[in-house]
Protein backbone atom coordinates (compact mmCIF):
# COMPACT_ATOMS: atom_id res chain seq x y z
CA UNK A 1 0.00 0.00 0.00
CA UNK A 2 1.17 3.49 -1.24
CA UNK A 3 0.11 6.27 0.37
CA UNK A 4 1.39 9.56 -1.84
CA UNK A 5 1.80 13.01 -1.76
CA UNK A 6 -0.95 12.93 1.00
CA UNK A 7 -2.42 16.45 2.47
CA UNK A 8 -5.32 16.16 4.82
CA UNK A 9 -6.85 18.84 6.70
CA UNK A 10 -9.99 19.59 9.12
CA UNK A 11 -12.34 22.31 8.14
CA UNK A 12 -10.04 23.05 6.13
CA UNK A 13 -6.93 23.59 7.89
CA UNK A 14 -4.39 21.34 6.93
CA UNK A 15 -2.28 19.22 9.63
CA UNK A 16 -0.46 16.24 7.19
CA UNK A 17 1.13 18.03 4.71
CA UNK A 18 2.28 16.10 1.54
CA UNK A 19 3.00 12.67 3.20
CA UNK A 20 4.24 9.92 1.82
CA UNK A 21 3.83 6.36 3.30
CA UNK A 22 4.72 2.95 2.11
CA UNK A 23 3.44 -0.16 3.79
CA UNK A 24 5.06 -3.28 2.63
CA UNK A 25 3.22 -6.90 2.57
CA UNK A 26 5.10 -9.32 4.58
CA UNK A 27 5.96 -6.47 6.43
CA UNK A 28 5.16 -3.97 10.22
CA UNK A 29 5.34 -0.27 9.34
CA UNK A 30 5.12 1.93 12.96
CA UNK A 31 3.79 5.27 12.98
CA UNK A 32 5.32 7.38 15.89
CA UNK A 33 5.26 10.70 16.61
CA UNK A 34 4.23 13.28 19.32
CA UNK A 35 0.57 14.06 19.89
CA UNK A 36 -1.25 15.60 17.69
CA UNK A 37 1.55 14.95 14.43
CA UNK A 38 -1.15 13.30 12.36
CA UNK A 39 -0.79 9.26 12.82
CA UNK A 40 -4.04 8.82 13.61
CA UNK A 41 -5.31 11.35 10.06
CA UNK A 42 -2.91 9.73 8.24
CA UNK A 43 -3.83 6.07 9.21
CA UNK A 44 -7.48 7.01 8.91
CA UNK A 45 -6.69 8.55 5.09
CA UNK A 46 -5.09 5.37 4.19
CA UNK A 47 -7.99 3.63 5.28
CA UNK A 48 -10.29 5.73 3.64
CA UNK A 49 -11.73 7.04 6.50
CA UNK A 50 -10.61 10.56 6.40
CA UNK A 51 -10.44 12.18 2.41
CA UNK A 52 -7.62 13.60 1.00
CA UNK A 53 -7.13 17.11 0.10
CA UNK A 54 -4.32 16.15 -2.65
CA UNK A 55 -3.13 12.46 -3.17
CA UNK A 56 -4.33 8.98 -3.29
CA UNK A 57 -4.11 5.63 -1.82
CA UNK A 58 -2.84 2.83 -3.66
CA UNK A 59 -2.90 -1.13 -3.17
CA UNK A 60 -1.04 -3.64 -4.97
CA UNK A 61 -2.98 -5.49 -7.53
CA UNK A 62 -3.02 -9.01 -5.27
CA UNK A 63 -3.98 -7.09 -2.21
CA UNK A 64 -7.33 -8.18 -2.64
CA UNK A 65 -6.27 -11.58 -2.15
CA UNK A 66 -7.08 -12.57 1.65
CA UNK A 67 -4.54 -13.84 4.72
CA UNK A 68 -5.51 -17.52 3.85
CA UNK A 69 -4.80 -17.37 0.34
CA UNK A 70 -1.08 -15.14 1.30
CA UNK A 71 -0.58 -11.92 -0.42
CA UNK A 72 2.20 -10.77 -2.12
CA UNK A 73 3.14 -7.47 -2.45
CA UNK A 74 4.96 -4.57 -4.72
CA UNK A 75 7.72 -2.02 -4.62
CA UNK A 76 6.09 1.55 -4.64
CA UNK A 77 7.37 2.05 -8.29
CA UNK A 78 5.32 -1.28 -9.40
CA UNK A 79 2.04 0.35 -7.08
CA UNK A 80 2.64 3.78 -9.31
CA UNK A 81 2.20 1.69 -12.53
CA UNK A 82 0.18 -1.39 -11.84
CA UNK A 83 -1.39 -0.04 -8.64
CA UNK A 84 -5.19 0.28 -7.54
CA UNK A 85 -6.37 3.56 -6.50
CA UNK A 86 -8.37 2.86 -3.47
CA UNK A 87 -10.72 5.59 -4.25
CA UNK A 88 -11.96 3.56 -7.42
CA UNK A 89 -12.91 0.45 -5.12
CA UNK A 90 -16.69 0.03 -3.80
CA UNK A 91 -16.91 0.24 0.00
CA UNK A 92 -17.49 -3.34 0.02
CA UNK A 93 -13.97 -4.48 -2.53
CA UNK A 94 -12.34 -1.93 0.30
CA UNK A 95 -13.06 -3.69 2.82
CA UNK A 96 -11.84 -7.25 2.07
CA UNK A 97 -8.78 -5.57 1.24
CA UNK A 98 -8.17 -3.14 4.45
CA UNK A 99 -9.90 -3.08 7.72
CA UNK A 100 -8.34 -0.22 10.78
CA UNK A 101 -8.87 -0.87 14.61
CA UNK A 102 -9.81 2.62 15.18
CA UNK A 103 -8.42 4.30 18.43
CA UNK A 104 -12.34 4.42 19.77
CA UNK A 105 -15.24 3.02 18.84
CA UNK A 106 -18.64 2.89 20.16
CA UNK A 107 -19.71 -0.22 21.74
CA UNK A 108 -23.13 -1.86 20.31
CA UNK A 109 -25.14 -2.74 22.63
CA UNK A 110 -26.88 -6.71 23.63
CA UNK A 111 -24.30 -8.47 20.77
CA UNK A 112 -22.25 -11.00 22.22
CA UNK A 113 -18.67 -11.30 21.01
CA UNK A 114 -19.31 -14.24 18.88
CA UNK A 115 -21.56 -11.60 16.81
CA UNK A 116 -19.32 -8.50 17.45
CA UNK A 117 -16.69 -10.36 15.61
CA UNK A 118 -18.69 -12.01 12.99
CA UNK A 119 -19.70 -7.93 12.11
CA UNK A 120 -15.80 -8.64 10.47
CA UNK A 121 -17.49 -10.83 7.83
CA UNK A 122 -19.61 -8.31 6.55
CA UNK A 123 -17.53 -7.54 3.29
CA UNK A 124 -17.26 -11.22 2.73
CA UNK A 125 -21.17 -12.26 2.56
CA UNK A 126 -22.95 -12.07 -0.55
CA UNK A 127 -25.98 -9.34 -1.63
CA UNK A 128 -28.83 -11.54 -1.53
CA UNK A 129 -28.02 -15.05 0.46
CA UNK A 130 -25.83 -15.00 3.29
CA UNK A 131 -22.72 -17.22 1.41
CA UNK A 132 -20.01 -17.06 3.79
CA UNK A 133 -18.67 -20.79 3.81
CA UNK A 134 -14.90 -20.34 5.49
CA UNK A 135 -16.59 -17.67 7.52
CA UNK A 136 -17.19 -19.63 10.99
CA UNK A 137 -13.59 -21.14 10.70
CA UNK A 138 -12.39 -17.76 9.88
CA UNK A 139 -14.70 -16.29 12.77
CA UNK A 140 -13.18 -19.05 15.27
CA UNK A 141 -9.60 -18.75 14.47
CA UNK A 142 -9.73 -14.66 14.95
CA UNK A 143 -11.06 -15.31 18.33
CA UNK A 144 -8.78 -18.08 19.14
CA UNK A 145 -5.70 -15.61 17.80
CA UNK A 146 -6.74 -12.99 20.41
CA UNK A 147 -7.77 -15.02 23.00
CA UNK A 148 -11.56 -14.15 22.95
CA UNK A 149 -13.43 -17.55 22.55
CA UNK A 150 -13.62 -18.70 26.18
CA UNK A 151 -16.20 -15.24 26.91
CA UNK A 152 -17.91 -15.77 22.87
CA UNK A 153 -21.04 -16.14 24.44
CA UNK A 154 -20.98 -12.76 26.57
CA UNK A 155 -22.41 -9.79 26.15
CA UNK A 156 -19.82 -7.40 24.99
CA UNK A 157 -21.35 -4.68 26.99
CA UNK A 158 -20.03 -6.33 30.33
CA UNK A 159 -16.67 -6.61 29.08
CA UNK A 160 -13.29 -4.30 30.33
CA UNK A 161 -11.71 -2.09 28.24
CA UNK A 162 -9.23 -4.71 27.22
CA UNK A 163 -10.85 -7.47 26.70
CA UNK A 164 -13.40 -5.35 24.15
CA UNK A 165 -10.60 -3.63 22.21
CA UNK A 166 -9.27 -7.85 21.63
CA UNK A 167 -12.74 -8.42 20.37
CA UNK A 168 -12.64 -5.63 18.21
CA UNK A 169 -9.46 -6.75 17.03
CA UNK A 170 -10.47 -10.27 16.66
CA UNK A 171 -13.72 -8.46 14.02
CA UNK A 172 -10.71 -6.98 12.09
CA UNK A 173 -8.79 -10.19 11.55
CA UNK A 174 -12.55 -11.97 10.79
CA UNK A 175 -12.22 -9.56 7.74
CA UNK A 176 -9.40 -11.39 6.78
CA UNK A 177 -7.46 -8.53 4.93
CA UNK A 178 -4.28 -8.35 3.29
CA UNK A 179 -4.03 -5.18 5.02
CA UNK A 180 -4.27 -4.15 8.62
CA UNK A 181 -4.30 -0.60 10.00
CA UNK A 182 -4.07 -0.95 13.77
CA UNK A 183 -4.11 3.08 15.81
CA UNK A 184 -2.52 2.38 18.82
CA UNK A 185 -3.77 -1.18 19.56
CA UNK A 186 -1.93 -1.61 22.67
CA UNK A 187 -4.02 0.94 24.55
CA UNK A 188 -6.25 -0.92 27.67
CA UNK A 189 -4.10 -4.34 27.44
CA UNK A 190 -2.26 -5.99 30.70
CA UNK A 191 1.29 -6.27 29.50
CA UNK A 192 0.68 -10.18 28.73
CA UNK A 193 -1.93 -9.04 26.10
CA UNK A 194 0.73 -6.22 24.91
CA UNK A 195 3.43 -8.86 24.42
CA UNK A 196 0.80 -11.26 22.66
CA UNK A 197 -0.57 -8.31 20.62
CA UNK A 198 2.68 -7.42 19.45
CA UNK A 199 3.93 -11.69 18.47
CA UNK A 200 0.46 -11.79 16.52
CA UNK A 201 1.23 -8.33 14.50
CA UNK A 202 4.63 -10.18 13.92
CA UNK A 203 3.09 -13.24 12.87
CA UNK A 204 0.59 -12.03 10.59
CA UNK A 205 3.09 -10.53 9.03
CA UNK A 206 5.82 -13.11 8.73
CA UNK A 207 3.40 -16.14 8.41
CA UNK A 208 0.83 -14.54 6.42
CA UNK A 209 1.95 -11.65 4.43
CA UNK A 210 -0.26 -8.99 5.85
CA UNK A 211 0.87 -5.83 5.36
CA UNK A 212 0.93 -4.03 8.91
CA UNK A 213 0.88 -0.48 9.80
CA UNK A 214 0.47 0.36 13.72
CA UNK A 215 0.61 3.80 15.20
CA UNK A 216 2.36 3.01 18.61
CA UNK A 217 3.02 5.77 21.07
CA UNK A 218 5.52 3.43 22.88
CA UNK A 219 9.17 3.85 20.76
CA UNK A 220 10.03 0.43 22.44
CA UNK A 221 7.09 -1.72 21.37
CA UNK A 222 7.96 0.17 18.06
CA UNK A 223 11.52 -1.07 18.21
CA UNK A 224 10.12 -4.50 18.94
CA UNK A 225 7.94 -5.19 16.62
CA UNK A 226 8.51 -3.27 13.31
CA UNK A 227 10.64 -3.49 10.64
CA UNK A 228 10.28 0.06 9.33
CA UNK A 229 9.38 3.27 11.49
CA UNK A 230 8.10 6.56 10.17
CA UNK A 231 8.27 9.77 12.51
CA UNK A 232 5.97 12.05 11.98
CA UNK A 233 6.43 15.82 13.05
CA UNK A 234 3.90 18.01 12.99
CA UNK A 235 2.47 16.61 9.64
CA UNK A 236 5.19 15.67 7.98
CA UNK A 237 7.45 12.98 7.70
CA UNK A 238 10.48 13.44 9.95
CA UNK A 239 12.39 10.38 9.35
CA UNK A 240 11.54 6.73 7.84
CA UNK A 241 13.70 4.06 7.96
CA UNK A 242 14.58 0.84 10.07
CA UNK A 243 14.13 1.35 13.93
CA UNK A 244 18.19 1.52 14.26
CA UNK A 245 17.87 4.13 11.88
CA UNK A 246 15.18 6.45 13.08
CA UNK A 247 15.02 6.12 16.75
CA UNK A 248 18.36 7.71 17.22
CA UNK A 249 19.15 10.20 20.57
CA UNK A 250 19.16 13.94 18.52
CA UNK A 251 15.73 13.09 16.02
CA UNK A 252 13.76 11.94 18.79
CA UNK A 253 15.05 14.40 21.17
CA UNK A 254 14.24 17.25 18.64
CA UNK A 255 10.98 15.62 17.72
CA UNK A 256 9.50 15.22 21.01
CA UNK A 257 11.14 18.30 22.60
CA UNK A 258 13.01 16.79 25.21
CA UNK A 259 15.91 14.86 25.96
CA UNK A 260 15.59 11.22 24.82
CA UNK A 261 18.48 8.53 25.47
CA UNK A 262 18.96 5.33 23.31
CA UNK A 263 20.61 2.41 24.64
CA UNK A 264 20.66 -0.52 22.05
CA UNK A 265 21.78 -3.97 23.89
CA UNK A 266 23.93 -6.81 22.74
CA UNK A 267 20.77 -8.44 21.48
CA UNK A 268 20.18 -5.47 19.39
CA UNK A 269 16.94 -4.38 21.31
CA UNK A 270 16.17 -0.78 21.53
CA UNK A 271 15.39 1.39 24.90
CA UNK A 272 14.38 4.56 24.84
CA UNK A 273 14.45 6.61 27.67
CA UNK A 274 13.40 9.74 27.94
CA UNK A 275 15.22 12.00 30.23
CA UNK A 276 12.86 13.90 33.09
CA UNK A 277 14.28 16.25 35.84
CA UNK A 278 14.25 13.21 38.26
CA UNK A 279 15.34 9.41 38.57
CA UNK A 280 15.25 8.73 34.92
CA UNK A 281 18.51 9.51 34.62
CA UNK A 282 19.64 6.84 37.11
CA UNK A 283 17.59 4.25 35.08
CA UNK A 284 19.57 4.95 31.95
CA UNK A 285 23.08 4.62 34.18
CA UNK A 286 21.50 1.55 35.30
CA UNK A 287 20.76 0.63 31.52
CA UNK A 288 24.18 1.39 30.18
CA UNK A 289 25.76 -0.45 32.97
CA UNK A 290 24.15 -3.66 32.81
N1 LIG B 1 -11.89 15.86 14.43
C1 LIG B 1 -10.94 16.81 14.39
N2 LIG B 1 -11.27 18.09 14.13
C2 LIG B 1 -10.33 19.05 14.05
N3 LIG B 1 -9.02 18.83 14.22
C3 LIG B 1 -8.63 17.56 14.49
C4 LIG B 1 -9.57 16.49 14.58
N4 LIG B 1 -8.89 15.36 14.83
C5 LIG B 1 -7.59 15.70 14.91
N5 LIG B 1 -7.43 17.01 14.70
C6 LIG B 1 -6.17 17.76 14.69
O1 LIG B 1 -5.32 17.18 13.70
C7 LIG B 1 -3.97 17.12 14.16
C8 LIG B 1 -3.47 15.70 14.02
O2 LIG B 1 -4.25 14.90 14.88
P1 LIG B 1 -4.05 13.33 14.95
O3 LIG B 1 -5.10 12.78 15.87
O4 LIG B 1 -3.96 12.79 13.58
O5 LIG B 1 -2.61 13.24 15.62
P2 LIG B 1 -1.91 12.02 16.37
O6 LIG B 1 -0.46 12.11 16.00
O7 LIG B 1 -2.60 10.75 16.05
O8 LIG B 1 -2.13 12.44 17.87
P3 LIG B 1 -2.21 11.57 19.23
O9 LIG B 1 -0.85 11.00 19.43
O10 LIG B 1 -2.53 12.60 20.25
O11 LIG B 1 -3.28 10.53 19.07
C9 LIG B 1 -3.96 17.65 15.58
O12 LIG B 1 -3.55 19.00 15.52
C10 LIG B 1 -5.41 17.59 16.00
O13 LIG B 1 -5.73 18.63 16.89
Amino acid sequence: MLGLDLTLSYDGAPVVHGAEIHLEPGKVTALVGPNGSGKSTLLRSLARLHRPDAGRVLLAADEGRTISEGAHGTEPADLLEHGVDAASLNGREFARRVTLLAQSRPTPGGITVRELVEFGRHPHRGRWIAGDADGAAIVMRAMELTGVADFADQPVDRLSGGQLQRVWLASCLAQDTSVLLLDEPTTYLDLRYQVELLDLIRELADEHGVTIGVVLHDLDQAAAVADRVVLLESGRVRAVGTPTEVLVSDVLSSAYGIRVDVVTDDRGCITTCPIGRYNTRQRVERLVVA
